[in-house]
């Protein structure tokens, strides 16, 4: 038999639940693939159907139409027990399982496989310390659930999902009550287990920067529209990136690799080193202060300085606050 590419495949998926008998569909014709040890990220507005996708994807909702090839094999010939073996999942919700230990939560991930009596063998055992210490948290094995942080939490929440050592790693939005820090983090260690484990890994998430940097690919979800997918590299070279922006006066700057207001002032005549520019560009589009008619700015490292011409005569600044509050004067 041949090995399958993909270890995920969706061809024409509908998406969406039963309401009583009526059938609500919540997305279609959505196709997708994951490779083997990619990291994935799927993106797209509050309520265009990721959670929903994903659930699909989990075999805990059927689709509407389409098909979905999980390891080479259609999802619908799977058993559900199989399924989750293979499928590890770490899910938002808040979890009430404070009087545990790290490491009891982190050997839950060994449940499809145990006995009965829920007896862990000393292979269990091996397999759960080498995903406390893959995710940086064995130094956490004996504290309590109720002690430790959401981020370090969250990092537990990703060791069990190790634990199970499925094939495939879902996780729906893992770093959405999590710092900036902690967002990075957590991205990063999901980057170097695919690097280094070979896992294959889907992240439902919001931080489009940090998924840009870390993930090989991104499926883009907009209402009633195929999914867009790439490298975030070509979706961004492309333009395509802004479909996430789509109505909202935003814009993807390629340069700077962030959202940012769409332009409304003309700015052209600013010119120097890009970091210098870049920056007095976003405070004088925040502050609605535009160049008048015939000036220019020539910006200057060194210690930072922006000369600004206008009208025959030249002022020099050392900071943008001063350069906005001298435009906005003249
Ligand atoms: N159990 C349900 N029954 C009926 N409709 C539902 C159910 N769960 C979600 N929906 C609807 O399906 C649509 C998609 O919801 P879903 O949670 O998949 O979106 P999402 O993209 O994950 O959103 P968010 O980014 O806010 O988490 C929404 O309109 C939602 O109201």
């Amino acid at each position: 038999m041949d090995v399958p590419q993909y270890i995920l495949e969706g061809k024409g998926v509908s998406i969406g639940y039963h309401k009583g008998k009526q059938a609500v569909k919540v997305g279609e014709s959505l196709s997708f693939q994951l490779s083997k040890g990619k990291l994935n990220c799927l993106l797209g507005p509050n309520g265009v159907g990721k959670s929903t996708l994903v659930k699909t994807i989990m075999g805990h909702l059927p689709s509407m139409a389409g098909e979905i090839i999980f390891s080479g094999i259609p999802l619908h010939e799977q058993h559900p027990r199989q399924l989750a073996q293979k499928i590890s999942v770490v899910l938002t919700d808040k979890i009430t399982a404070g009087n545990l230990t790290v490491t009891q939560l982190v050997a839950l991930g060994r449940t499809p496989f145990t006995n009965w009596l829920g007896k862990l063998s000393a292979e269990d055992k091996r397999i759960i310390s080498e995903a406390m210490r893959a995710t940086k948290i064995y130094y956490l094995k004996d504290q309590l659930i109720s002690e430790i942080s959401d981020g370090q939490l969250q990092k537990v929440m990703i060791a069990r999902a190790l634990a199970q050592d499925g094939q495939l790693i879902i996780l729906d939005e893992p770093t959405a009550h999590l710092d900036l820090i902690n967002r990075y983090e957590i991205m990063h260690l999901l980057r170097d287990i695919t690097q280094q484990q070979g896992k294959s890994i889907l992240v439902v998430t919001h931080d489009l920067e940090i998924a840009i940097e870390t993930a090989d690919h991104l499926w883009i979800m907009q209402c009633g529209e195929p999914l867009t997918t790439g490298t975030p590299e070509d979706l961004i070279i492309s333009g395509k990136i802004n479909l996430l922006t789509t109505g909202s006066g935003l814009t993807f700057d390629p340069t700077l690799g962030k959202i940012r207001p769409a332009a409304s002032q003309d700015h052209t005549n600013i010119h120097g080193p890009d970091h210098l520019v870049q920056w007095l560009k976003l405070a004088l589009q925040k502050s609605g202060t535009s160049l008048p008619e015939g000036s220019s700015i020539e910006a200057s490292d060194g210690p930072p300085t922006f000369s600004v011409k206008s009208q025959g005569s030249e002022e020099k600044f050392h900071d943008i606050l001063s350069v906005v509050s001298w435009l906005n004067q003249h």
